[in-house]
């Protein structure tokens, strides 16, 4: 069984808990600047580790050293809570790629 659609008022609730997080319809995007190239790689690296364990994948696009991650759930046709758990884990990780 796939996750459950978050009800709207749910998905504002766990937003107001992800600040560096964006709304965009059917998913969340965060936009992450490293310090430089590779330190951005080593990121996506990171999360794509997280997100095999996790059996949920970010779309996730490189630009010099802004990562951007997106998260949905295709199955689900929108967010769940699988999309807001890894986000939480990307923010860990991000966090401790920084200073
Ligand atoms: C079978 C497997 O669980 C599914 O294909 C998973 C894999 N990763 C996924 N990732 C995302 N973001 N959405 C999905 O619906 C999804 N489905």
């Amino acid at each position: 069984m796939g996750a459950a659609l978050l009800e709207e008022e749910e998905i504002s609730v766990r937003m107001a808990g992800l600040p560096a997080w964006v709304r965009d319809g059917a998913q969340i995007r965060r936009e992450v600047e490293a310090a430089s190239f590779l330190a951005g790689i080593e990121l996506v690296d990171r999360v794509a580790r997280a997100a095999e364990d996790a059996d949920h994948h970010p779309d996730i696009d490189i630009r010099w050293r802004t990562v951007t991650f997106a998260l949905s759930t295709h199955s689900a046709g929108g967010l769940t809570a699988k999309d807001f758990d890894l986000a939480a884990v990307i923010d860990r990780l991000a966090a401790q790629g920084e200073g």
